[in-house]
């Protein structure tokens, strides 16, 4: 019998949550707090229901269940309701792409994200984010929600489709991915169509949104074709492609493409360094090991490819974020077909969701799961077992960007180590707020320049 027709009849339904109200199910708790509501529902078993609306979705927090959905069990699984709502984006891009057409994307596109590809990327990362980070002030207040927003989707910008927006339309860019991505959020959270259609203010700030993305990337592609041979990048890949009849690609599916990718990769790997860079700000000891391995390490000079495998304590800091801190606290798919999952049986349609917020939070896994802690990752410390580490998910659809994720992010930690220190701003409280991702409620720090820390540290 294979995975897919595993079903019988007698198999159990998944328990319902508690708390659902009649007509709305659970729509309160996860408008008002929807972070401690997923993490909730993790205590009421491997598997339960939640209602929004009369929409039933089914939760998976059991690692071993969530990693057999999205591995051996993912042909019976398309992308969901947030897969169908981030089409805002273009219909076609591979985070939203289904079946073979998606396969046929992932393989046209895996080059530019091949390992040995990505050590080649170090040099553009650092003199991408170089005026960004020398550019800040002695004393200066910084907003690190959009500053590294802004980093990482300069970096993917310049090294995916070698091109560098000025400040301006850097921020117009990035404020226009954060529209969409709400909106797609906030559809999924109440999915009622004919709400989506009133000409209400969000959905004309929707509309402008999205119009000012094409344009802007429409500018990004005519420039290329003006210049075919002036890169080898991403653009390249897809300019380049021909279908099995010999045909390009049309110019919508090139321009979805580069928004998809640009929208899945500067929020997600932007809020990881904001909560990086809050977390060192309340733990001198840490900050100082990241000082000293930055330092013996890199020295004065650039960072360079050959100094990433080496910065092993950066690389820790950077997964205790995405295991603390993950952006993500809701990935959903839909059953396509009638399937098992552990001991309940999904019928085909059903709606279903994991948070990887959640589940790197689950007690279960990890030992004083609230404590940001990055020698739980040193090698001799037992691990956590397969499947409960999944920053990136898993299967077919893992994250395509993960190692440019994990470089860029240990790269833009080392470079502002190496100059700075960002101090919290004094009496501000920092809670995680989620809405399209898991962000800090307060993004701002203070840059401290690092010769200053160290004669204040010496008094
Ligand atoms: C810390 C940073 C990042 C995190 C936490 C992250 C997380 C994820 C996760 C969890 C998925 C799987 C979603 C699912 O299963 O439905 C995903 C998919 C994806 N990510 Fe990332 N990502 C990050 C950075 C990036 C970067 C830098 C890029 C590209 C430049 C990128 C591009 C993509 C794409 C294209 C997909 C869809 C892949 C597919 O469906 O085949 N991501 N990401």
């Amino acid at each position: 019998m294979t995975a897919d027709i595993d079903v019988t009849a007698d198999m159990d339904v998944p328990p319902t949550a508690p708390g659902r109200l009649p007509l709305i199910g659970h729509v309160v708790p996860l408008i008002k707090d929807r972070l401690e509501f997923v993490e909730r529902l993790r205590t009421y078993g491997p598997i339960v229901r939640m209602s929004v609306g009369p929409k039933k979705v089914t939760v998976v927090n059991s690692h071993e269940l969530i990693h057999e959905m999205l591995t051996s069990k993912s042909g019976s699984f398309s992308k969901g309701l947030l897969g169908e709502k981030l089409k805002l984006f273009g219909q076609s891009a591979l985070p939203v792409a289904e079946g073979e057409p998606h396969l046929r994307r992932r393989r046209l596109l895996q080059p530019a994200f091949h390992r040995e590809r990505i050590s080649g990327y170090v040099n553009t990362m650092r003199e991408t984010v170089e005026p960004s980070i020398t550019g800040w002030r002695e004393g200066e207040l910084l907003d690190l929600k959009t500053e590294m927003g802004l980093m990482a989707q300069d970096v993917a910008m310049s090294v995916l489709c070698s091109f560098r927006a000025e400040q301006e339309r850097a921020r117009a860019i990035l404020d226009a991915v954060d529209t969409v991505f709400t909106a797609a959020i906030w559809r999924t959270m109440v999915p009622v169509s004919s709400l989506e259609r009133l000409p209400t203010r969000s959905n004309r700030r929707l509309k402008a949104a999205r119009s000012l993305l094409r344009s802007e990337v429409a500018d990004i592609i005519a420039e290329r074709r003006a210049a075919p041979d002036a890169h080898d990048d991403l653009v390249t890949l897809l300019l380049e492609a021909r279908d099995e009849t010999g045909a390009p690609l049309p110019d919508n599916e090139i321009l979805s493409e580069i928004i998809g990718l640009l929208a899945a990769g500067s929020e997600t790997t932007g809020v990881m360094l904001a909560w990086l860079f809050h977390e060192l700000g309340r733990d001198p000891e840490l900050e100082r090991r990241l000082h000293e391995e930055v330092d013996s390490v890199v020295g004065e000079g650039p960072i360079t490819a050959e100094h990433v495998p080496q910065l092993s304590f950066t690389r820790r800091l950077v997964s205790e974020t995405l295991r603390l801190h993950h952006a993500g606290w809701l990935v959903t798919r839909q059953a396509t077909k009638p399937v098992r999952l552990g001991q309940v049986s999904l019928p085909a349609g059903e709606q279903v969701l994991w948070s990887p917020y959640a589940l790197h939070r689950d007690p279960a896994l990890y030992p004083d799961p609230l404590r940001f802690d990055p020698d739980r990752w040193l090698p001799e410390r037992p691990q956590p077992p397969r499947g409960a580490f999944i920053p990136f998910g898993s299967g077919k659809r893992m994250c395509i960007g993960d190692a440019f994720a994990w470089t860029e992010g240990i790269v833009i930690t080392a470079f502002i180590a190496s100059r700075w220190r960002l101090r919290p701003v004094p009496g501000a409280t920092v809670k995680p707020i989620g809405l399209l991702t898991v962000h800090p409620s307060d993004p701002r720090m203070v840059a401290e320049t690092r010769q200053r820390a160290v004669a204040r540290t010496a008094v």
